[in-house]
């Protein structure tokens, strides 16, 4: 909002008596020499044009014109300078937003958003997006009149220029113009006032009512809101004991004592370090946290900062906003180091975070500054002094009581939470436990039988296990492959480098995924994800054309974290080309939890791999001619894989020319194991 500045008025004033003065010596000037030396020579010609009508009607022609030119120039130029000057003016984005939804008059025009897009081909994703947005609508371009409490205003919405385009994503956008006018009298500035105080309060109501804003820093444009999270109950993250309450009522109570610091000249802030290992509810604390104080949050990752940007950020954070640290271990130890003497990119040196935090200070609020790390012994004993962080808490892995009382809340205090609590394994993380009481939401039994599940978890937090790593990957047939050549965990696959086919991986496309895994191949990645719903019903889709309803009904059965793309892919592609399935078989959910979700009938190891693995262990010298026609036989026989062998006698193997009774018995032994 912009209050009026009659100063400005005379300069510009200035402005044209210095114009029309300069102006007066030029015609002087001109009159007294050009003029007569033109009339000296050009008289008798001047004379006759003078005389000719028609000449005469082309100069009033085009003087009126310049003159209505000049006319239309100055009185916009007025009306800019008196809008400027004696008119208030605004423009803000909830501004618009409450015109949208609160202003409804019959003179207001109100039309869709539309995101200016310059891509012809959009791609699927992006029209995905769209779909899937709420539409908005807010006022068109173009003027408006707005009642409101008895006064009239107008309100215009233009954008002068061309799209810019800039930033990272390249992404062009519109710069627009906002104004709300009204007539100027006495008490219009008050008037507006009204009306912005009245808009901003409305809008600041219905934001917060239910809702926490999440800042982040965002190249030019300072701090922008990167999401906006329903407010999390604050019992909803279950802390050791009363650590909860206990920190609540120390904010509360640094926040109630702004006099206190301001009489003693103290910078109105407080520093909380919180700590401990990833996955015990630090980040989920502070959201918790600021939604029952009513704040926002400004979130800063140190990690793509450098010294003057972090400095910058801390003393422009939004109003009722705590400030979040993450990772502070991510700084230099180092005081000093800087971007020469590490040679890496640039960075927040530990020197540059001291000088930022102790800059932090807002005298009337008060300002909640929260850091958190996992390894607080990398940090410098200067970070962790009182005034930077006052207050160090650790959140730690799982009490007993804590997974008692969050087992209880889990299951809505509808079973005997001590039966899981007993059997948790030490040093389990409330991440962790969540993870396994999602699995099993609907049973707890279940979640009590299957604890040592999250035993094994615990002890593999790193590193995948190699058959689970491969199931992901839609390849566990060649699990026995590598367990007969020493290979038992994903640090020995890496090991072996591109040896694959010496250890009888020879398939070209399960090397692929191996090696496209290993070296982050994007398709390869893409395909290790687990599968979204959304994604699930587009593969079923692809199996099965037109197949919309069974489509939806397979994606209601894939829970999230359940199965890769690659499994769905393999039990879609089983389910059509090797069983025949229909559509609604195929997404029969008894036929899912046990094929797909249980990964009972995965795909085993295929027969030429099995007998080649064989052979090889056994020494039995098969020549690889015999291997390929038996291979082939099965096929034709519609046998592909081990499992599937699983009906084949010792006859049908003299049959297909194994003629070494040892040979055969082994195999039988095999496939019956
Ligand atoms: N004490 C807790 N109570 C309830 N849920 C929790 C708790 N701790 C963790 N969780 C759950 O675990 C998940 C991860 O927690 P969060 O991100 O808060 O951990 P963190 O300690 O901040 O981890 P990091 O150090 O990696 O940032 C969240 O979904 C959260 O709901």
């Amino acid at each position: 909002m912009k209050a009026s500045k009659s100063s400005s008025v005379f300069n510009v004033f200035n402005l044209y008596i210095i114009g029309i003065a300069l102006l007066s010596t030029i015609v002087a000037i001109f009159r007294r020499y050009v003029y007569s030396w033109i009339t000296l020579y050009f008289k008798s010609t001047l004379i006759s044009l003078y005389q000719n009508e028609f000449f005469y009607g082309v100069v009033v022609i085009g003087l009126l014109g310049s003159a209505s030119s000049a006319a239309y120039k100055a009185l916009t130029e007025m009306r800019e300078m008196l809008i400027r000057n004696f008119i208030v003016n605004a423009s803000f984005g909830w501004l618009m937003q409450w015109l949208s939804q609160e202003v409804d008059t019959g003179t207001f025009v109100t039309a869709p958003t539309l995101k200016l897009t310059y891509n012809n081909s959009a791609s699927q994703e992006r029209i995905d997006a769209d779909i899937t947005n709420k539409l908005s609508f807010e006022p068109g371009g173009g003027f408006h009149v707005i009642n409101f409490q008895g006064s009239t205003y107008w309100f215009t919405r233009h954008s002068d220029g061309r799209p810019i385009t800039a930033g990272w994503e390249r992404e062009p956008f519109l710069f627009e113009k906002c104004s709300i006018s009204t007539f100027y009298s006495k008490d219009s500035r008050k008037k507006l006032e009204q009306l912005f105080v009245h808009a901003k309060d409305k809008m600041n109501v219905h934001c917060q009512k239910d809702k926490t804003l999440c800042f982040t820093p965002e190249g030019w444009n300072g701090w922008v809101v990167a999401s906006t999270r329903h407010k999390k109950p604050f019992d909803s993250v279950v802390l050791d004991g009363s650590l909860s309450d206990y920190i609540f009522n120390d904010v509360t109570k640094f926040l109630s004592r702004s006099e206190w610091y301001h009489q003693r000249g103290i910078p109105f802030r407080r520093g909380y370090m919180l700590y401990g290992p990833p996955g015990c509810g630090k980040s989920s604390f502070v959201l918790a946290l600021a939604g029952r104080l009513n704040i926002n949050i400004g979130t800063l990752s140190l990690t793509n900062l450098d010294d003057n940007k972090l400095r910058v950020r801390l003393q422009d954070i939004p109003d009722n906003c705590l400030v979040l640290l993450e990772d502070v271990d991510a700084v230099f130890a180092d005081r000093g180091a800087t971007l020469q003497n590490t040679g890496k990119s640039r960075r927040v040196t530990l020197s540059g975070l001291l000088n930022a935090i102790d800059g932090v200070a807002s005298q009337e609020n008060g300002r909640i500054f929260i850091m958190t790390t996992n390894h607080l012994e990398k940090l410098d004993p200067a970070l962790l002094r009182p005034g930077r962080s006052d207050v160090k808490i650790i959140f730690n892995h799982a009490t007993e009581s804590q997974i008692n009382n969050y087992v209880s809340k889990f299951y809505n205090y509808s079973v005997d939470a001590s039966r899981l609590t007993a059997l948790i394994p030490n040093k389990i993380t409330m991440a962790q436990l969540q993870g396994h009481l999602l699995k099993h939401k609907n049973n707890y039994s279940e979640a009590v039988n299957t604890v040592h599940e999250l035993s094994s978890s615990n002890n593999n937090k790193t590193i995948m296990p190699l058959k689970q790593w491969l199931r992901r990957l839609g390849i566990p047939h060649i699990m026995p492959v590598l367990e007969s050549a020493n290979i038992r965990s994903l640090y020995d696959l890496k090991n072996i480098d591109n040896r694959l086919s010496e250890i009888g991986v020879t398939a070209y496309m399960d090397c692929n995924k191996i090696t496209g895994m290993i070296n982050g191949n994007e398709c390869v990645v893409r395909d290790f994800r687990f599968v979204t719903k959304r994604q699930a019903q587009g593969l079923f889709v692809k199996y099965f054309p037109d197949q919309v309803t069974s489509a939806a009904c397979f994606a209601a059965q894939i829970d999230d974290c359940t199965v890769s793309v690659h499994e769905t892919k393999v039990y879609l592609h089983k389910a059509v080309f090797f069983e025949n399935c229909s559509a609604v078989e195929a997404a029969n959910p008894q036929r899912i939890k046990q094929k797909l979700i249980e990964g009972e009938v995965e795909p085993s190891e295929p027969v030429n791999c099995f007998l080649n693995r064989l052979n090889k262990k056994y020494q039995w010298n098969l020549e690889e001619e015999v291997i390929t026609s038996f291979t082939e036989a099965l096929r034709e026989e519609g046998i592909i894989d081990v499992n599937a062998m699983k009906g084949i006698s010792d006859k049908d193997l003299k049959n297909y020319n194994i003629t070494k009774k040892g040979c055969r018995l082994k195999i039988l032994r095999h496939v019956s194991n």
